[in-house]
C-alpha cells in the first residue's frame, strides 16, 4: 500500500520543483553564489521542501498513513507559510457535490441492454470509486481557492479543512470553526441567543451563545415534546422553527444538543470541513442493543479508523460501478416480477374493459415486499418468494420489526438506554426484540449463505453472484463477526428507506398527470428526494450540527416553488435561480461525501427501476389532490398510506 502511495505520490511532488516559489534561480545566480545568495537559496530551499511536505502530509492523511515528523519540520523551517500552486491546490482542496452523481436510470437501462433509451449520460462512478466512491466532484468558489493560499497552514490542516481557515478569530475551546463560520452567515441577527429573532444583520463572527434557541433547558423542552407529541412531527417542528427563528438555531432536547441549519451555504460550511472520518449523531438505543447483546457494530455506529476500513470494503461491493452492474439485473429481475405480480392482479381483480383494467389499493404492503425482495436478492443472492400468495411469516415478521425498531427509535433518542434497560422500560424492551428478530432474520441468511459457498466447488462461487453476503466472505477482508455486523444493518436500511419514498413518488406522479405523462416519456433518472427525504436530517460532529432537509426541501428561499412536484428541477443543467449561493448543497437525501448513505446505488437503481416498469405498465391516478399528512418515525413516511388507481396500459 505504502509503495502504491509513494508511485501516486511521485508526480504531483515533483512538480513542485516548478513551484511558483522555487520556479526559476533568480538572475545573477553563480554557480557558488554569493552569501546573500546562500541565504535566499536556503530559503528557498526551505519553501520547496515545505510545499512538499504540505503535499505529503495531504496524501499521507487522506490513505491513512502514519505522520512524518519531517513534515512538520519541513513546515516549521518555511515559518509554516506555504503558498501551493492552484493546480496542486486543488488536489487538497475542498469539494462540494456534484449537482447529482446518481447512478441513473437510463445507465440502469443501458447496462440492462433493454437499448430502450438513446439519450447518453455520462454520470456513472468513475473508477476513484474503487477507493473513494463518495465524495463527488464539485467546483471551488474564488473564496476557497483563496483560502488555500494562506500564512500559517499546518500540516494537519492543509486536507479540506478550508472553513478551519476562514478566519483568524478567537476560538472557544471545542467549538468547531465550521459552526462559527455559520454564524457569520446565518446567525447575523440582533438578538440571536434567545426565542426571538430580529432581521438579518451582516458583520463579522458571533458568539455561539447568541445563536437563537428553543429554550434552554434541555429537560423542559423534552417534556413540551412529549407533552405535544410533537416526537411523530419533528420535521415540522423544525420547519416552523426555522421559520420563527430564522435559518440556524439551537435545540436542547434532554441530553442531546444540536445547532440546526438549513441552508445551501451553511451546509456546504458544515460539509467542507469535514475529514477524514466524518461522524454522524450516534443512535444509542442502536449501539446499546449491539452492546447488551454482544454483537459488533457495522458501519452505521462505527466511527474513526475503524469505521473507515470497514466501510472501504463495503464501497468495493454496493458503491462502486462495477458492483452496481453485478447486482442491477437482480433488481431488476425484482422489479419485473412485481409489476408482473400486480398486472396480474390488477387484470383478474379490476374492474373496466380489457386492456384498462383499474383497481384501486394502498400499494404499501407490497413496496414493503418488494424493497426487501430486493434487498434480500443484492445481499444475499437469495430470492425468497414474497409475491407468492403466501408469503413466509419469518418475512412478514422482519417487515414488522423494522418497523417498530424505527418507531420505537426517536424517543429513545433523548433518554439513556442503560437506565431503562434497568428499569425494564416497555419501550426499550420492545425496541430490543425488534432488533433481536432483525439479526435472527439476517443470522438465518448469512449461515445459509455460508453454506452454500461452502458447498461450492473449493469454497468459490464458480462465478455465480452470491449476493453482497457472498463477495465480502469470498474476499476475506472482514470477519465473520463485522460481515454479520454489516449486513444486518444494510439488511435493517435497506427496506423502509426505498419502500417509503416509492409511495410518495407513486402518489405525486398520481396526482401530476402531466408530470406522469413527461416521465414516462422521458424516463428521467431523478425525481423528488428533496421534498420527502425519509431521513429528515444528516448531523456531523464535532458540536452536534443538524442539516434539516425537510425545511430546506420546503423552502421558497432555496427552491422555486418548493411545494410543486417537479423532478426537472434535478435533470439536466437548468440554471438553480432561487440556489442563491453554496447552489450545489441541495439534493442532500443520502447524505453527504465518505460518510453518505452506503445502500446508495442500491437505493436509487431499485426505486427507478421499479418507477419505471410501474410507468410502463399502468396509468396511476389519485381521488384526492390534497397534499399528504406525514409523520417522523426515524423516517419520514405518510401518516395514512395512499391510495393509489393502476390502470393497465398495453406495453
Ligand atoms: C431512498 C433510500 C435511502 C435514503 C434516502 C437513505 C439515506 C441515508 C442517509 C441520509 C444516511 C446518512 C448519510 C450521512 O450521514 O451523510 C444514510 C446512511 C446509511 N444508509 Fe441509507 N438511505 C437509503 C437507503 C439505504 C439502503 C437501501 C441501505 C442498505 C442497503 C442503506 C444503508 C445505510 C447505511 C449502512 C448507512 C450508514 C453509512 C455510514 O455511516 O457509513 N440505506 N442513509
Amino acid at each position: 500500500m505504502e509503495s502504491a502511495v509513494k508511485n501516486s505520490l511521485l508526480a504531483p511532488i515533483k512538480t513542485l520543483k516548478f513551484c511558483v516559489s522555487g520556479e526559476k534561480q533568480p538572475s545573477g545566480w553563480t554557480k557558488h553564489g554569493s552569501k546573500r545568495h546562500g541565504k535566499l537559496r536556503e530559503a528557498m530551499n526551505a519553501q520547496k521542501n515545505a510545499e512538499r511536505a504540505a503535499m505529503r502530509a495531504h496524501f499521507r492523511r487522506k490513505y491513512q498513513l502514519t505522520k512524518n515528523a519531517k513534515d512538520a519540520e519541513q513546515l516549521r523551517a518555511a515559518g509554516r507559510k506555504v503558498c501551493l500552486p492552484r493546480d496542486l491546490a486543488k488536489m487538497v482542496g475542498p469539494e462540494a457535490p456534484a449537482k447529482d452523481d446518481s447512478f441513473g436510470l437510463i445507465d440502469a437501462f443501458q447496462s440492462l441492454g433493454a437499448g430502450i433509451f438513446t439519450r447518453k449520460q455520462s454520470k456513472t462512478p468513475t473508477s476513484r470509486a474503487d477507493t473513494e466512491p463518495c465524495r463527488s466532484k464539485g467546483r471551488r468558489t474564488e473564496r476557497q481557492e483563496a483560502l488555500l493560499c494562506v500564512k500559517g497552514v499546518q500540516s494537519d490542516q492543509i486536507k479540506s479543512e478550508s472553513s478551519s481557515m476562514i478566519s483568524s478569530c478567537v476560538r472557544p475551546p471545542g467549538f468547531s470553526t465550521a459552526v462559527r463560520s455559520l454564524c457569520v452567515h446565518a446567525c447575523g441577527r440582533e438578538d440571536a441567543g434567545t426565542e426571538r429573532a430580529l432581521p438579518r444583520r451582516t458583520g463579522g463572527v458571533r458568539d455561539f451563545q447568541e445563536i437563537p434557541h428553543t429554550g434552554s433547558n434541555g429537560w423542559i423542552n423534552l417534556l413540551r415534546f412529549w407533552k405535544d407529541g410533537r416526537f411523530s412531527l419533528l420535521h415540522k417542528h423544525m420547519e416552523n422553527t426555522f421559520r420563527r427563528l430564522g435559518p440556524i438555531y439551537r435545540e436542547h432536547l434532554g441530553s442531546q444538543s444540536s445547532v440546526n441549519i438549513m441552508l445551501p451555504t451553511d451546509i456546504g460550511e458544515l460539509f467542507r470541513s469535514e475529514g477524514l472520518h466524518p461522524r454522524r449523531m450516534t443512535l444509542q438505543p442502536w449501539a446499546t442493543h449491539r452492546e447488551t447483546r454482544r454483537h459488533s457494530k457495522g458501519v452505521f455506529l462505527k466511527n474513526g479508523t475503524e469505521w473507515r476500513a470497514d466501510r472501504l470494503l463495503l464501497n468495493r461491493e454496493v458503491m462502486v460501478a462495477s458492483a452496481v452492474r453485478r447486482f442491477l439485473p437482480l433488481l431488476d429481475d425484482v422489479a419485473q416480477d412485481f409489476c408482473r405480480s400486480l398486472r396480474h392482479r390488477v387484470e383478474t381483480e379490476g374492474v373496466g374493459e380489457t386492456g384498462q383494467r383499474r383497481m384501486t389499493l394502498d400499494p404499501s404492503p407490497d413496496l414493503f415486499r418488494f424493497a426487501l425482495e430486493a434487498s434480500c436478492h443484492v445481499l444475499y443472492g437469495e430470492r425468497i418468494g414474497l409475491f407468492s400468495s403466501s408469503p413466509s411469516e419469518e418475512s412478514e415478521r422482519f417487515i414488522w420489526a423494522v418497523e417498530r425498531m424505527l418507531a420505537t427509535t426517536p424517543p429513545l433518542l433523548y433518554l439513556p438506554p442503560r437506565l431503562l434497560l434497568r428499569l425494564r422500560a416497555p419501550l426499550w424492551t420492545q425496541h430490543a426484540t425488534a432488533w433481536d428478530h432483525i439479526f435472527s432474520h439476517a443470522e438465518a441468511r448469512i449461515q445459509r449463505g455460508y453454506q452454500r459457498m461452502q458447498m461450492a466447488v473449493g469454497g468459490a462461487s464458480d462465478g455465480r453472484f452470491l449476493g453482497v453476503l457472498g463477495q465480502l466472505m469470498e474476499a476475506g477482508q472482514l470477519s465473520l463477526e463485522l460481515i454479520k455486523a454489516n449486513i444486518t444493518e444494510l439488511m435493517a436500511g435497506g427496506v423502509d428507506t426505498t419502500a417509503v419514498p416509492l409511495q410518495f413518488a407513486l402518489f405525486e406522479l398520481g396526482r401530476n398527470p402531466d408530470v406522469q405523462e413527461r416521465v414516462r416519456a422521458q424516463v428521467l433518472s431523478s425525481w423528488e428526494q428533496a421534498l420527502y427525504p425519509v431521513g429528515i436530517t444528516v448531523q456531523r460532529y464535532p458540536t452536534l450540527v443538524q442539516v434539516c432537509l425537510y425545511p430546506l426541501g420546503r423552502s421558497p428561499e432555496v427552491f422555486d416553488r418548493p411545494e410543486r412536484f417537479d423532478p426537472s428541477r434535478w435533470a439536466g443543467s437548468k440554471p438553480d435561480e432561487n440556489a442563491g449561493s453554496g447552489g450545489s448543497f441541495r439534493s442532500l437525501a443520502f447524505g453527504f461525501g465518505s460518510r453518505q448513505c452506503v445502500g446508495r446505488r442500491i437505493a436509487e437503481n431499485e426505486m427507478q427501476l421499479l418507477l419505471m416498469h410501474i410507468l410502463r405498465n399502468f396509468k396511476l391516478t389519485v381521488s384526492s389532490t390534497e397534499e399528504l399528512n406525514t409523520k417522523y418515525t426515524l423516517i419520514l413516511q405518510p401518516e395514512s398510506p395512499p391510495r393509489i388507481t393502476f390502470t393497465t396500459r398495453s406495453l
